[in-house]
């Protein structure tokens, strides 16, 4: 990497890290968008802590995603979501990549907007559906015509999506530019909002 780019990112990481304080990052977006994949890099990247929603749910049930919602239906597991994300929000920072629906719960939603940063991150139809695709492990996706589900989804959730802080596009771009992005767009909110307590 050239001296100019590596000492950008360089100050775009402390001036993130700045920005962020101790409140946690939350990626948000559909099924596939990167949440899991860009929320770990960027972790590593500002060296804070890494958690992903649907992996600890899954470590607190002992049950797979899957598994829950064949056992307890969808909205049992709506509301073990909603407790770990509530848990999750009240120390930080660190980076909490949600699982698809966190975002689309209003009280969730108000919790991440007031005490949290929030990127989302943004994809076209047929990037997610390549991505997805590839795995039957999604319970929403179950359906006659998954890609069409997922379309609805984009169209149900985007303008919900749209009230994170910051929008990041997702691309088949190198993980790594999609991090270097995120923590661009943090950087850049310096002086562009009040320091926000955790409550
Ligand atoms: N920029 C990228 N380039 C190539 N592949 C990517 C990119 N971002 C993510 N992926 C891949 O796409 C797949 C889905 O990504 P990931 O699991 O991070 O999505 P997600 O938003 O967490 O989805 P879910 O809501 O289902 O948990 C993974 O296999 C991941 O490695
Ligand atoms: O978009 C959604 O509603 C979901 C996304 C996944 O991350 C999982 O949380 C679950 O499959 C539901
Ligand atoms: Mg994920």
């Amino acid at each position: 990497m050239a001296g100019v780019q590596a000492s950008t990112l360089e100050q775009d990481i402390a001036g993130a890290r700045r920005v962020l304080g101790h409140r946690n990052l939350v990626f948000v977006g559909l099924m596939g968008a990167g949440k899991s994949a860009i929320g770990r890099l960027v972790a590593q990247m500002l060296e804070i802590p890494f958690v992903d929603s649907d992996h600890e749910i899954e470590r607190v049930s002992r049950m797979t995603i899957a598994e829950l919602f064949e056992a307890y239906g969808e909205a049992e597991f709506r509301a073990l979501e909603t407790r770990v994300i509530t848990r999750l929000m009240k120390t930080g920072p660190r980076v909490l990549s949600t699982g698809g629906g966190v975002f689309m719960n209003e009280a969730t939603r108000s919790r991440v907007l007031k005490s949290g940063l929030s990127v989302w991150l943004k994809a076209d139809l047929d990037i997610l559906w390549a991505r997805v695709s590839k795995r039957d492990t999604r319970p929403l996706l179950k359906t006659a015509n998954p890609k069409q589900t997922l379309s609805d989804l984009l169209d149900q959730r985007y303008p919900v999506y749209a009230l994170a802080d910051v929008t990041v596009q997702s691309r088949d771009d190198v993980k790594e530019t999609i991090a270097a992005e995120a923590i661009a767009a943090i950087a850049r909110l310096a002086g562009g909002q009040d320091e926000i307590q955790i409550s």
